[in-house]
């Protein structure tokens, strides 16, 4: 693996990937607009980043359909900037990329690092968003927040339609990927022009930069980090939330 050449990051702006449809949800509408504690997850979200000291300003991608919710949810957060999201993911923070490589001036751009955090990660904590900027200031490399497997990991087969285990997966050294994930900006945005060229599937900002041959430290994060993806997760982001 080639060594990503080493940057001295002067200043941190977050993405948040918030232009999803939440299909796994099973919601009235896109999860990050659903409720919990009388906030919408997006707004609980945007209002960890806001309030850290190390986070110059964030970039939020959201889909051009969400028009009333996006609104509801900007008239609060008005320095929040708003994108287009795209239809993958990866499309979403690159049109976040793409907006600040044609709005930063050329010398801001090659000294920002980005940290591009999920919409639907509200449970974010500020220790963790520390632990990562501190991790990259010293390393001079990209990281990203994870949490090493607990569990014993199966792979599974199907037969008629029912899941059995077809081996169990060696989990030494096996780790869950979070977010935020906090990389050079424009490191970040060749990776991901160079997996769109090669139809690489790309589900979180390491995959693009493992395959642009970086470096991807782990920084142990909190397991309350959850992604809410399925509606059972609701409930336990609402008690993490509740009891900060
Ligand atoms: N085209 C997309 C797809 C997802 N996301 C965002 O990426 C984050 C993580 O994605 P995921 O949990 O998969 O959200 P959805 O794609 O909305 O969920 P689903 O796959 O269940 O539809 C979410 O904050 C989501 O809003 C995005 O900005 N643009
Ligand atoms: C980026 C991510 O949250 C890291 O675990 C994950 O890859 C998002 O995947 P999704 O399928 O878009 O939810």
């Amino acid at each position: 693996m080639t060594q990503q050449s080493s940057f001295n990051p002067q200043q941190f702006i977050a993405i948040v990937p918030a232009a999803g449809v939440g299909a796994r949800m099973q919601a009235a509408c896109p999860k990050q607009y659903l409720s919990i504690d009388n906030k919408s997850i997006l707004d609980h979200t945007l209002s960890v980043l806001q309030s850290h000291p190390r986070i110059k300003r964030i970039v939020c991608a959201i889909s051009p359909d969400d028009g009333y919710f996006g609104d509801s949810v900007f008239a609060h957060h008005q320095q929040v900037t708003r994108v287009d999201g795209g239809v993958e993911r990866a499309d979403s923070v690159f049109n976040c990329l793409h907006y600040l490589t044609n709005h930063l001036p050329k010398a801001e751009l090659e000294c920002t690092w980005v940290m591009v955090h999920d919409a639907a990660r509200p449970c974010l904590s500020g220790a963790d968003i520390d632990a990562l900027i501190d991790f990259v200031q010293h390393q001079g490399h990209g990281a990203i927040l994870a949490t090493p497997v607990r569990d014993t990991m199966k792979r599974a087969s199907t037969e008629n339609g029912q899941n059995w285990v077809s081996h169990t997966e060696e989990r030494q050294h096996l780790w869950h990927a979070l977010t935020p994930q906090c990389f050079p900006l424009m490191t970040l945005y060749r990776a991901l022009q160079q997996a769109f060229e090669r139809d690489a599937t790309i589900t979180d900002e390491a995959s693009a930069i493992e395959g642009f041959g970086g470096y991807v430290g782990l920084v142990e994060g909190q397991m309350s980090n959850l992604k809410i993806t399925h509606p059972q997760d609701l409930a336990l982001a609402e008690l993490i939330i509740k009891a900060r």
